[in-house]
């Protein structure tokens, strides 16, 4: 069976904007491919396909829902591999679980709301075990952001293994740049309050160097640069899982908090 449905955000003035004259969602026999019909542009034809995507270790195919996100109590641990997570996600994943073997890496649990635990004296990393990561926080394992955060005390590092689902997208194709955002902000914050305990964004400088696939592997490796007082400077690098590019490079000032 075929189905044809628009992509969710503002399809036609997008597709205007960016040369397109179609864009279609096509669900052909529970494979997802997204199918650009493109036209001639100023720069040639632009066509790009989910079939990109999963070429590149995109995700299992996924339904889309109107439903709202769960809101629910659950606890469960979102950092755990699901059945939309593409090899190269579990690759890495079970390269840093293997790291963590020795104690140096620490696998960060990730649930869909806040429950903070009382902290103890000497761990920062108590008051911040199960955490809420908005863009993942979606009703369908692969639709929004899967992703696994890993945290390395000695090299105060932390390592954001994901995959942009669908939903994420921004240009045709590809990842919003909020999302990565929110992705740099998130690791390099983790970092930051996993180093000197409870702390808010300040400042976070991006530089976009290439666009992200849908449904690509990727890496976001965050670090503390530099602790000056209250003041905690980190610096990011998002790339391909293989480090053959990156996406994106950035650094961010988080202030600890006063409470
Ligand atoms: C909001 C609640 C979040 C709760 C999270 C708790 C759980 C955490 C667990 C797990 C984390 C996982 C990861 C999370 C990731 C998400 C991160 C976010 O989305 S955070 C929310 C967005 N950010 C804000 O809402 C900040 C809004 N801004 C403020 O609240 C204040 O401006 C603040 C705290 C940043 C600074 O205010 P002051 O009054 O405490 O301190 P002053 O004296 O102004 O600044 C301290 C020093 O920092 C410099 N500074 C401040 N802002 C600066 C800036 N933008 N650029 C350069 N320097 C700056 C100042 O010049 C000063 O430096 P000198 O000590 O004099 O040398």
């Amino acid at each position: 069976m075929v189905c044809w449905a628009p992509v969710r955000w503002g399809a036609d003035a997008h597709c205007r904007l960016l040369g397109f004259s179609r864009i279609h969602w096509v669900y052909t026999e529970g494979v997802a491919m997204l199918s650009i019909c493109a036209r001639h542009t100023r720069g040639g034809i632009y066509l790009c396909n989910y079939l990109t995507a999963q070429r590149a270790g995109g995700p299992a195919p996924c339904h889309f829902s109107t439903s709202q996100p769960s809101l629910s109590k659950d606890h469960r641990d979102y950092s755990l591999p699901n059945v939309s997570w593409s090899q190269n996600l579990q690759d890495l994943y079970n390269k840093y679980q293997e790291l963590s073997k020795n104690g140096n890496w620490k696998c960060i649990p990730s649930c869909s709301q806040w429950r903070l635990v009382k902290s103890q004296v000497g761990d920062p990393m108590e008051g911040v075990r199960e955490n809420r990561f908005f863009i993942r926080n979606l009703d369908k394992d692969g639709v929004g952001l899967e992703c696994c955060m890993f945290y390395n005390k000695a090299e105060k590092r932390m390592v954001c293994i994901f995959q942009p689902g669908p939903y994420l997208e921004g240009p045709p194709g590809f990842t919003h740049n909020g999302c990565t955002a929110t992705i740099i902000d998130s690791t390099a914050g983790e970092v930051a309050v996993c180093t000197v305990g409870m702390a808010v964004t300040a400042n976070l400088n991006i530089d976009y160097r290439n666009p992200i696939l849908l449904g690509s592997t990727a890496i976001a490796d965050s670090m503390v640069e530099k602790v000056d007082g209250r003041k905690v400077y980190t610096r990011c690098t998002v790339r391909s899982h293989d480090d053959k590019v990156v996406y994106a490079e950035a650094t961010g000032l988080f202030i600890k908090s006063n409470l």
